[in-house]
């Protein structure tokens, strides 16, 4: 990974208001836990997919105010004296982080990433990484849904760039829907920054450019004779850019290559790729493949797959870097304890919409697999000192319908929480990008198709320990009772 954004400044300003009230009163170095997670699942499909955690690790790693942030800063307030610029430009990040491996599948209010540290950084670093992981495991989720749809037949080409919001969102974009198995970018920085394979075609613009749309195509096949890909949609898919990329395809094999492809971008992309299958077939060109394009997502593909089109290759651009049906995931960072007196205390945000009432206390996390089947069963989220049995049954509980209730035997677990950084150092060895990928499949291997579909998945099974639950409850009993206290004084 080489971008590097580890600016102190990617922050909300009230983070820094904060840390300088705390740094004024003296409590900037009071030890503290957060939560990261979010609520909802994106798409309305059966799980996300983590991403975004090598971007935080470099920042967490690399974060500073550099002296002309630190003059900037300066120009914020008057209450920002000498010693508290000092006390900035000293700033390291010193705290623990847990989270999930990226690739991982997740689930709604599970901790993706839990930290500890002095109050000042923790909050610091919230609206980075909100921003990072959000974003990715958006792109992911997304990207994840179409290769599902796709199938493991088929090869899926990220072109979204020049759609994205930005440049970061399609470099990191790109490396997102690698992770949940694109096969290529167009992007050529992501393919450089981050080893993912590039590909691409060429433009109508190449077409354009020739007086006749045959002589654009012989040109283009004279450069790349084993690799070129022939946009076929100029002036008229059938009667023109088919029989022209076949007479060039034919002039190819004379010379012993075969013409890599053809893409289609726009019209009925079933009914044109089946006729071109034909065309092309019939010319001997069978090895010929055919590229779509053309604000295709999950849906239009499903389709464009019902209807029988006989598509190879799929490039996908708009509709994904943007996740153009829910543009953001609404990840959230919450403290969840706060240590006083070498005792920590759970804490929790109370909210009149009970899913947003966070759950209190330092939290770790494991997936309980059926021993037999090797899948996925539920989600179990305890404190961290707590221990599962797995010679035990486990009753889960649903934690809204609480009449809904499974007993779970023969099971093993897997914890999903990896330690990243201990006390600033980071003691995590940062995967390839490609092991990513592979742990990815595995993941979605091991949960069934019931959780992985895109229309009206189930819904997978995250349970609280009965600990959790308990220190919930009393918190909530208690700051409901004072709250009352408060309206009866008044
Ligand atoms: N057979 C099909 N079934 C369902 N959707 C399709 C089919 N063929 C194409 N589509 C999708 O329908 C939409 C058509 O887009 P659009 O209205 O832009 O038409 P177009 O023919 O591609 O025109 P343009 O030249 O402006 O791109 C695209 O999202 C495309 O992926
Ligand atoms: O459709 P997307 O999924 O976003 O994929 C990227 C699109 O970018 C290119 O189009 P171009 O910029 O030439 O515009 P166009 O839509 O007019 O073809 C390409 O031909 C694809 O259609
Ligand atoms: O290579 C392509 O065909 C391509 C790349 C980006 C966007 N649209 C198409």
């Amino acid at each position: 990974m080489k971008l590097n954004f580890a600016s102190a400044l990617h922050t909300d300003q009230y983070q820094i208001t904060m840390m300088f009230a705390h740094w004024k009163r003296g409590n900037h170095t009071k030890r503290r836990a957060f939560d990261l997670y979010f609520r909802t699942l994106p798409f309305g499909n059966g799980y996300a997919v983590f991403a975004g955690l090598e971007r935080a690790i470099t920042y967490l790693q690399n974060v500073r105010f550099t002296e002309e942030d630190l003059s900037y800063i300066q120009t914020l307030s008057p209450s920002y004296d000498a010693p508290f610029l000092e006390y900035l430009r000293q700033f390291r990040f010193t705290g623990d982080v847990y989270a999930f491996r990226e690739g991982s599948l997740i689930f709604p209010n599970e901790p993706i990433m839990r930290l500890e540290g002095n109050v000042n950084e923790l909050h610091l670093i919230e609206t980075a990484l909100l921003n990072f992981t959000g974003f990715q495991t958006l792109i992911a989720t997304k990207a994840a849904r179409i290769r599902h749809i796709i199938g493991e037949q088929g090869t899926l080409m990220e072109f979204g760039t020049r759609r994205a919001q930005e440049a970061d969102a399609a470099v990191w974009g790109a490396r997102a829907a690698y992770i949940s198995g694109f096969n290529a970018t167009s992007n050529v920085l992501a393919g450089k920054t981050f080893g993912i394979p590039t590909s691409g075609t060429h433009a109508h613009a190449w077409v354009q450019d020739f007086s006749s749309e045959l002589e654009a195509f012989r040109a283009y096949a004279d450069a790349f004779p084993d690799q070129a890909v022939l946009l076929v949609d100029t002036y008229d898919t059938l009667k023109s850019g088919v029989p022209h990329a076949i007479q060039v395809g034919l002039e190819l094999r004379e010379k012993g290559y075969t013409l890599k492809g053809i893409r289609l971008d726009s019209g009925d992309l079933a009914y044109l790729s089946k006729q071109a299958r034909i065309m092309l077939d019939e010319a001997g060109l069978t090895n010929t493949k055919i590229v779509a394009s053309n604000d295709l997502d999950e849906q239009t593909i499903l389709n464009l797959k019902a209807q029988g089109a006989r598509i190879d290759s799929w490039g996908v651009g708009t509709k994904l870097i943007t996740a153009h049906d829910q543009p953001s995931l609404g990840c959230v960072y919450k403290m969840v304890s706060r240590l006083e007196d070498n005792k920590w205390t759970p804490t929790l945000k109370i909210s009149s919409n009970p899913i947003k009432v966070s759950t209190p206390g330092r939290k770790k996390i494991v997936r309980i697999i059926d021993t037999k089947t090797n899948k996925a069963q539920a989600d179990y989220i305890m404190e961290v000192n707590e221990e599962l049995n797995p010679a035990e049954p486990l009753l889960l509980i649903h934690p809204v319908h609480s009449f809904k209730k499974k007993t779970i035997r023969n099971y093993r677990i897997e914890p999903l929480h990896v330690p990243i950084f201990q006390g600033g150092n980071l003691v995590y060895s940062l995967p390839k990008l490609d092991e990513i990928r592979q742990f990815h499949q595995q993941q979605m291997d091991q949960f069934w198709e019931e959780y992985l579909r895109i229309l009206n998945p189930e819904e997978y099974t995250v349970n609280l320990s009965d600990t959790l639950w308990e220190t919930k409850k009393q918190l909530l009993d208690l700051i409901q009772q004072q709250v009352q206290d408060l309206t009866d004084t008044n």
